[in-house]
């Protein structure tokens, strides 16, 4: 057995985990980290840094995507979802879409007053939020930050789609109006006058992940990195984690036999942080003896370390749902891309490499809004949503219900197609929500194997407000892409839209252009309704934003973790990534990723008396502004 000795050794590269990484590699050369990631290195792979080839990492075989697949759910009607998580150094970071949202303020604000998180407020992140990233699209915004090493900008080619959907809004919702930002934390409900902002560089065209701006472009001799190794369980030695036991991922490791070999052994003399993810980090909790009594004793493990109910709890996701419409031929979607047509991806290569600019830089998903009903909205969305929106959203009126926008590109089943046709050109006009009333769990299945699949049930749909909220987008999502003048028609096919009946106006048909902007509304029969929760209950997916399952708040209450991120019970052990999100937040998770990663890296300064570094202005980019 190979033992290794470091100061504090980090499971999982994820965006958490590598920010605090490298906030503290830089901080005190003399601390010696290992970080441990199940998944491949992602150094200078066109692959990752190329935004647009986000579709190309969800294909069936994936090497830097995870696909878990959950027990089947009765209120999807029998169907078991899949959820896709990042796995390969950078995390969902460096597979994601690179959709640049933030939450609401309230959000943070909830973990702090409500869950009882001291310094975890909107007022306490906001100069994290702020030190991560350089705001390349506009000046002097009251709440970004200019001088961090994540670049945002509107990427490189602004699509048909994304601006028509603007204009179509601009008409056919009066009510709403314009914001210069729609991220700037304390409104929403505004179109943006611009569309949606990505994490990529304008300059380059580079997705702006973790890895390459953290990690690989920095001097850190002593960070290792040690890619293609799953952390199995943690070890403690009188109550103190000491080191944690890992084996090879033999997917990368095939000499190494399975999963189940004898396992390697790393030392932490200081302190052991689980930032494998919503999913990963309570499976490592779990194998270690921390989680309930039950789950525990179901693998074999009659006498944890630590009884923590909450482990594996109270895991949410953003539920989401796309519906597509053909594009016409001259549009520009990324369908060709996420094909992996190679003359496509060499013509726009060009461009990236010449300027940054162009399709690759772009990641399809330039317009959208974060949505709240109103009075009208309210009465189409009925009576199963009132209470909750009396309850939870009307108080905070910076939270949206809908994250609701448009996405250049087909990203369904190929095999759903009525036409599979190579030049489909399509674009979806979907929606999340933004706070699902619903919530899962997910517990380990092996305590010793790490390559078991989870017992997971993502709880999609289990309320049914989240019905209500989901018929509600698809409405939208009808009248807005028909209105569009690159609309050429539905996708057509098996269960692309619901199987309305052939008399039902609604049913879906070849058309060759738009409709005008003042055409009545859709009406919805009852058998339509029925239709659409059909259809619903078939396609509500992940959006990709597990969150929650060792959430911050009091151990009385379900809590795994203090809010200085220590797990209860033990000593040396902290948890910096999405699970410990103690309720969700009203966007794309990303940027909440790395903030917890930035405050972890505040926290654990502060526990070993180091100071941080400042991030020093980038006078190239405050030039270019
Ligand atoms: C396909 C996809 C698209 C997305 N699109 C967007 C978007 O456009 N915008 C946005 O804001 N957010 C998006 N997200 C969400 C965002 O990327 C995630 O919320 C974020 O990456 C979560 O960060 P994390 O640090 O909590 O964990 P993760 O990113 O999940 O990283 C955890 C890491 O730990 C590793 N790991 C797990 N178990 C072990 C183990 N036992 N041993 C060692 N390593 C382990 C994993 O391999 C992984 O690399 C997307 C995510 C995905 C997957």
């Amino acid at each position: 057995m190979s033992e290794q000795i470091y100061d504090i050794i980090i499971a999982g590269a994820g965006p958490a985990g590598l920010v605090l990484a490298s906030r503290l590699a830089a901080a005190a050369s003399a601390l010696r980290i290992l970080v441990i990631e199940s998944g491949p290195p992602t150094r200078n792979d066109p692959l990752h840094t190329q935004p647009a080839r986000y579709a190309h990492h969800l294909r069936p075989g994936s090497t830097t995507v995870h696909f878990h697949a959950a027990r089947p759910s009765e209120a999807l009607g029998g169907r078991a979802p899949v959820v896709p998580c990042g796995r390969c150094v950078g995390g969902g970071s460096s597979v994601n879409f690179a959709v640049y949202t933030r939450a609401a303020a309230s959000d943070y604000d909830d973990w702090k007053n409500v869950h009882g998180n001291r310094g975890w407020g909107s007022r306490d992140l906001l100069p994290l939020l702020r030190k991560c990233e350089t705001y390349e699209i506009a000046p002097d915004q009251p709440t970004h930050g200019y001088s961090g090493p994540l670049k945002v900008s509107y990427g490189g080619l602004f699509t048909e789609v994304g601006r028509e959907f603007l204009e179509v809004a601009r008409v056919y919702d009066t009510t709403r109006g314009e914001t210069e930002d729609v991220n700037g934390l304390f409104e929403c409900n505004k179109y943006g006058v611009r569309g949606k902002s990505t994490w990529i560089d304008s300059r380059t065209g580079k997705r702006s992940d973790v890895p390459h701006h953290y990690i690989y472009n920095r001097d850190l001799p002593n960070l290792h990195i040690l890619s293609g190794h799953h952390v199995k369980r943690v070890l403690f030695t009188n109550g103190r984690a000491s080191g944690v036991e890992y084996v090879p991922n033999t997917r990368f490791h095939p000499s190494a036999g399975n999963s189940n070999s004898e396992p390697l052994v790393a030392h932490a003399r200081r302190l052991v942080v689980l930032s494998a993810g919503a999913l990963g980090t309570p499976a490592i909790l779990e194998r270690s003896g921390i989680g309930a009594r039950h789950v525990l004793a179901g693998v074999g493990i009659t006498e944890p370390v630590v009884e923590l109910p909450g482990v594996g709890e109270n895991y949410q996701d953003h539920q989401v749902v796309f519906a597509y419409y053909k594009a016409a031929p001259e549009a520009h979607t990324l369908d060709g891309i996420a094909r992996g047509d190679e003359a496509e991806i060499k013509k726009w290569s060009e461009h990236w490499h010449r300027d940054g600019s162009g399709l690759l830089a772009q990641n399809g998903q330039d317009a959208g809004i974060k949505l709240r009903p109103n009075t009208h909205d309210l009465d189409v969305i009925g009576e199963s949503f009132r209470k909750r929106w009396l309850s939870y959203y009307a108080p905070a009126p910076d939270k949206p219900v809908l994250w609701f926008g448009v996405v250049a590109l087909y990203l369904g089943d190929r095999a759903k197609l009525a036409q599979p046709a190579d030049d489909l050109k399509a674009y979806a006009v979907g929606w999340f929500l933004t706070h699902p009333a619903s919530t899962g769990r997910t517990h380990i299945t092996s305590a010793t194997d790490v390559d078991a699949p989870l017992d997971l049930h993502p709880g999609f749909l289990d309320s049914p407000e989240d019905m209500a909220l989901h018929k509600w987008g698809y409405k939208l999502s009808r009248e807005y892409a028909r209105r569009m003048p690159s609309y050429r028609g539905e996708v057509l096919g098996t269960g692309i839209h619901p199987s309305f009946a052939p008399s039902s106006l609604l049913a879906t048909r070849e058309r060759d252009g738009p409709v005008p902007v003042d055409e009545p509304e859709f009406v919805y029969s009852e058998e339509d309704e029925r239709a659409l929760e059909e259809w619903i209950k078939a396609n509500v997916s992940t959006a990709w934003h597990s969150l929650g399952t060792c959430a911050m708040k009091a151990r009385e209450k379900g809590g795994v973790v203090d809010e200085r991120l220590n797990v209860y019970g033990v000593e040396g052990l902290k948890i910096a990534d999405l699970s410990i999100c103690p309720a969700n937040v009203g966007a794309n998770t990303y940027s909440t990723a790395i903030v917890v990663g930035e405050k972890a890296a505040m926290i654990v300064a502060e526990d070993l008396g180091i100071a941080l570094q400042e991030e020093v202005d980038d006078a190239r980019v405050r030039a270019r502004l």
